[in-house]
């Protein structure tokens, strides 16, 4: 059996500090956040996922968004080299977790730098966000691990947003979605649905119809549910004020026999 195994890492003391790039740093309650990221985690569970904690990261502030720190096709688990220094230490704990679980392991390497966040798959279709946090050097390393492995790497510039992520991902039948005004090139991507709000566009599969949204995007959630979906909402506001998203608080695994 395919496992159904979610990767989290329980937030940082320190959370507070996180980056802020494209928002107004705004005052993060730091407990509210843990009981956001613990209902995070009951979502996941409730849904057939098994989630798996990674080891607190407690000096790094930004070490709860795990997606950012490694990228999985298949079996491996490619380690991904954050373009913001502050964030390179995350990958350690991380790299031990996924060896642990049986993931051949892989790297980015200097000069490239990668933000999971930046990496969105489709089936076998692994768009890449050239952004802030991802250069050219960091996408073609992505070509040269997946590629052989049966993948094809598409390249998307980011200019709007943080990660490719925080502007598209996609729905269980491949349909991209987006909020239009943070997607800088919706003609890339084969169907495109715009959706109303900026965290409407981001959805993490559960499994069948069932999607993970954020409270924060309500219009979202009825247009989905109106086109035959299954939401389950989780608020994540005082992630939200640190440019994280539903997507960036766990890392599926879905290529591991167990
Ligand atoms: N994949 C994601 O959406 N990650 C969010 C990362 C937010 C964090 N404050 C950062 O700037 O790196």
């Amino acid at each position: 059996m395919p496992s159904k195994k979610a990767l989290i890492r329980r937030p940082s003391p320190r959370l507070a500090e996180g980056l802020v790039t494209h928002v107004e740093r705004a005052a993060v309650d730091v407990d509210l956040a843990l009981e956001q990221w613990e209902a995070y985690g009951e979502a996941l569970r409730a849904n057939g996922w098994e989630t798996v904690e990674i080891d607190p990261a407690d000096d790094c502030p930004d070490s709860v968004f795990v997606e950012d720190t490694v990228v999985m096709y298949r079996n491996v688990a490619l380690i991904a080299r954050s373009g913001a220094e502050s964030r390179r230490a995350e990958t350690a704990g991380v790299e031990e977790a996924v060896a642990r679980l049986g993931c051949s392991v892989n790297w980015i390497w200097e000069p490239g730098t990668l933000d999971g966040g930046d990496v969105l798959k489709d089936g076998d279709t692994v768009y890449v966000g050239r952004g802030g946090r991802t250069n050219a050097a960091g996408v073609q390393q992505v070509r040269e691990a997946f590629e052989p492995l049966g993948a094809r790497v598409v390249a998307v510039p980011v200019s709007r947003v943080l990660h490719l992520k925080s502007a598209v991902t996609a729905l269980p039948d491949g349909t991209v979605i987006g909020h239009i005004p943070k997607v800088d090139r919706p003609a890339l991507f084969p169907r495109f649905l715009s959706v109303p709000e900026e965290a409407g566009g981001h959805v993490v599969l559960l499994g069948g119809p069932r999607l993970l949204i954020s409270a924060s995007a309500p219009k979202t959630t009825d247009l989905l549910a109106d086109l035959g979906y299954e939401p389950v909402v989780v608020d994540i506001s005082e992630f939200e004020k640190l440019e994280g998203c539903v997507t960036c608080l766990s890392v599926r695994l879905r290529g591991l026999y167990a």
